[in-house]
């Protein structure tokens, strides 16, 4: 089976066509191509599938073979894998995803691709939630004796963010990205706002663990610290893997680099 591995800020990626699969099951393929040992690795599978009402469509799956709407280093992966591979004809053009239709700029070149996100809802209802969650209502939740602060969102996925100046152990992301309060699992960002154009960010993917950047909760990071007032409309998000750049506006817009590491063919069953 033909494949890509891409990575955008060290969130890594394995990229197939749909005719790629032979009609392989699509979770179960995730699971196996992106196992760190018994497979390539990666945080994720993109599938690139054609779309009656977009340039492509993108599927994703989590590494333990879960589905996820949208995956925004993902997205900028996908963007530059259609644009070189001569998948799309323009420089900007749509991608159909479970999070809506969303637009992808290559113009500024790899280093600095660009997708814009669906619009943040702060108003959450079951099955993302327990019971409803009205916007700017914060969650106390506590794990292993600890209480955390939650802030959560949905912007294509489901997103907590807490603020923290304090390392938080393993086993508390684990904890809220597992909480009962979340049926489907939560992705979990710890933010540390270093100015009004800085944050620093760790996130506890759902259906991964630790990531060395997530897209997506890059993009909740600063949307929820501007919507605080912590920081202007533009902010850096400086993650483990590197830093993007979000910035809020009529549109989240999410800005970064998608690196291919590897072309190549695997043995599957
Ligand atoms: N694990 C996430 C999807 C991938 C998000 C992340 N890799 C990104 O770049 O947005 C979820 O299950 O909602």
């Amino acid at each position: 089976m033909k494949f890509t591995k891409y990575h955008g800020t060290g969130n890594d990626f394995i990229l197939l066509r749909e005719e790629d699969l032979e009609g392989r099951e699509e979770s179960e393929t995730a699971k196996a191509l992106c196992h760190r040992n018994f497979g390539i690795g990666a945080d994720g599978l993109l599938i690139v599938k054609a779309s009656s009402v977009a340039d492509l469509m993108m599927a994703y799956y989590n590494q333990d073979g879960s589905v996820a709407p949208m995956c925004g280093n993902g997205l900028r992966c996908f963007a530059r894998f259609a644009h070189e591979d001569d998948l799309v004809e323009t420089d900007r053009f749509q991608v159909e995803t479970l999070a809506g239709i969303l637009p992808v700029d290559v113009s500024s070149g790899y280093d600095s691709i660009r997708i814009g996100l669906m619009k943040p809802s702060f108003h959450l209802t079951a099955p993302h939630v327990r019971r409803e969650v009205y916007e700017g209502e914060i969650l106390s939740l506590t794990v292993n004796g600890r209480s955390y602060d939650l802030h959560v969102l949905f912007i294509g996925t489901l997103h907590g963010v807490v603020f923290t100046e304090e390392e938080v152990p393993y086993e508390d992301a684990d904890g809220l990205c597992h909480h009962e309060f979340f049926p489907e699992h939560i992705n979990v960002n710890f933010v540390k706002v270093e100015s009004e154009d800085d944050i620093r960010l760790v996130t506890f993917e759902r259906g991964v663990g630790y990531t060395l950047a997530c897209g997506t909760g890059a993009a909740s990071a600063q949307v929820i610290a501007h919507k605080l007032g912590f920081t202007k409309p533009q902010a850096k998000v400086h993650v483990d893997g590197g830093t993007l750049e979000v910035t809020v506006g009529d549109q989240v817009v999410l800005e970064g680099p998608a690196v291919c590491i590897a072309k190549g063919e695997m043995e599957i069953g």
